[in-house]
């Protein structure tokens, strides 16, 4: 028998994902061929400043991707240089000649998915990104494959490591919201620009490729509400503590039944007061965990490192040794499925429960003042308690649940309240809560 020929691989980016991949790729060699049944041949790294990668060999490095993306021998293109430019373009240039992709692009998933997926299509070829959502956490395969004949009705989860990092580092009193968003960059969790973790633009990509995959429905980037941590304060995480609750930023993306009978998904990333008895709860530092809801598997959870080099890197490999056995069998792997074709809702219209603190007056006629602003929008109020008193009274009010848009605008009331000082804390909650 004739061994199959060689499977060759063009790296783009030797960054903090791609050097591992590049380390991985030369250091298993061996056993990767075993698995895909040919072996895997490294063909070139494009990177921006070769002198920087000297644990690399010279004549594989380049700095021109454009030409190792159109090379005829390259047969799968890796990337991992992140943004959407060029990226788009250069893998555009890989699928259309046929090429098989691995990528763990988020942002340029959940912006031109479709535009990639089509050229996937067209040229008959692969288009994984396993790496793209919770890092090394396998769950793209397990809503693509293993739960393709179930209905999924909800995914929850931490999906940014960054975040989780500064949110835990907050929780435990220690370090500061700079130092551990710094150390977050120092450890490689950090986008290039860090500002995509803490405004919620990398969960938000995530959220997207989670409800388009889960949902079988096309949702993009600007599809989905996005609220980061930057605005989360300590009283914000002291608030929760009161209440038996951890601040968490949470990807949400579920179905939603209409009052007309119809169906709907919503996606949304915000920072969310979450019980300490919450599976969720205990995602701490980096670590990603995400809650599937199907409707026959039940209750599914996926945990694990979320983000980092060596992590990222064990999905990429696992992507890139599947497109390579497809290459082998001349098959490939599973495509776009968006036939649900389902309308997104808007927050507005979305159920949720608030948790809002007051700094107010200590004096007779404030509550029913600030009741009558819950009553007003028609939301209903399920707990309220006073902190001391006089002018250090605080009230602690958490609703039942009720559109977003109508709790939004009792807050903007609330603030416009001669006897409230000061809204010093609102946040949604999730689930019971004392
Ligand atoms: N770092 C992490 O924990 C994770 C990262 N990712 C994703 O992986 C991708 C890469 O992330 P990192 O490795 O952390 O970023 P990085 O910034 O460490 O590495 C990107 C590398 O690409 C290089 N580069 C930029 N433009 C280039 C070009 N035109 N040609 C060749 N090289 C170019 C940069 O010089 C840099 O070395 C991003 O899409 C990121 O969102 C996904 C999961 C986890
Ligand atoms: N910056 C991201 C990296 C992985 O996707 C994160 O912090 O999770
Ligand atoms: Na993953």
């Amino acid at each position: 028998m004739t061994a199959a020929a060689p499977v060759r691989v063009g790296v783009l980016g030797a960054g903090v994902v791609g050097s591992q991949v590049v380390r991985l790729l030369r250091e298993q060699g061996a056993d990767l061929a075993a698995r895909i049944g040919a072996p895997l041949e490294l063909a070139g790294v494009a990177v921006r400043r070769p002198h920087r990668h000297p644990d690399i060999p010279a004549d594989l490095l380049t700095t021109d991707a454009a030409a190792l993306v159109a090379r005829p021998d390259v047969d799968v293109v890796v990337e991992v240089i992140g943004g959407t430019r060029p990226t788009k373009d250069l893998l555009l240039t890989a699928l259309r000649r046929g090429a098989g992709v691995v990528t763990a692009n988020k942002a340029l998933l959940a912006e031109e998915g479709p535009e990639l997926y089509e050229a996937a299509d067209l040229a008959g070829t692969d288009l994984y990104f396993e790496a793209a959502v919770a890092g090394a956490i396998p769950l793209i395969r397990p809503l693509r494959e293993s739960l393709a004949g179930d209905r999924i009705t909800r995914i929850l989860g931490i999906v940014n490591g960054t975040t989780n990092f500064v949110l835990s580092a907050m929780t435990a009193g220690g370090d500061s919201y700079e130092y551990a968003l710094k150390e977050a960059t120092r450890l490689g969790y950090a986008e290039a620009d860090p500002t995509a973790d803490v405004d919620g633009f990398d969960a938000a990509a995530k959220a997207a490729i989670l409800a388009s995959v889960g949902f079988h429905t096309r949702v993009g980037a600007a599809d989905v509400h996005r609220e980061g941590i930057s605005r989360v304060t300590a009283a914000d995480v002291a608030a929760a503590a009161d209440i038996g609750c951890v601040v968490k930023l949470l990807a949400i993306c579920e179905r939603i039944r209409r009052p007309d009978g119809g169906e709907s998904v919503s996606a949304r990333v915000h920072p969310v007061m979450l019980p300490r008895t919450h599976p969720l709860a205990v995602v701490d530092g980096a670590y990603n965990a995400v809650y599937v809801e199907a409707e026959s598997a039940g209750r599914l959870m996926f945990y694990g490192p979320g983000a980092g080099g060596a992590p990222t890197a064990s999905a990429v490999l696992g992507d890139l040794v599947a497109v390579a056995r497809n290459r082998v069998a001349g098959g490939r792997g599973p495509r776009e499925s968006a036939y649900a074709d389902l309308p997104v809702e808007s927050i507005g219209s979305v159920p949720a429960r608030y948790h809002i603190s007051l700094d107010v007056d200590d004096r007779a006629g404030v509550l029913a003042a600030v009741a009558s602003a819950f009553a007003e929008a028609g939301v209903s109020i399920s707990t309220v308690r006073q902190q001391g008193r006089g002018r250090d009274a605080a009230l602690v009010v958490v609703t039942h649940s009720a559109p977003d848009a109508d709790l939004a605008s009792t807050v903007a009331t609330l603030h416009q309240l001669p006897a409230v000082h000061r809204v010093t804390s609102v946040m949604r909650v999730m689930g019971e809560v004392a």
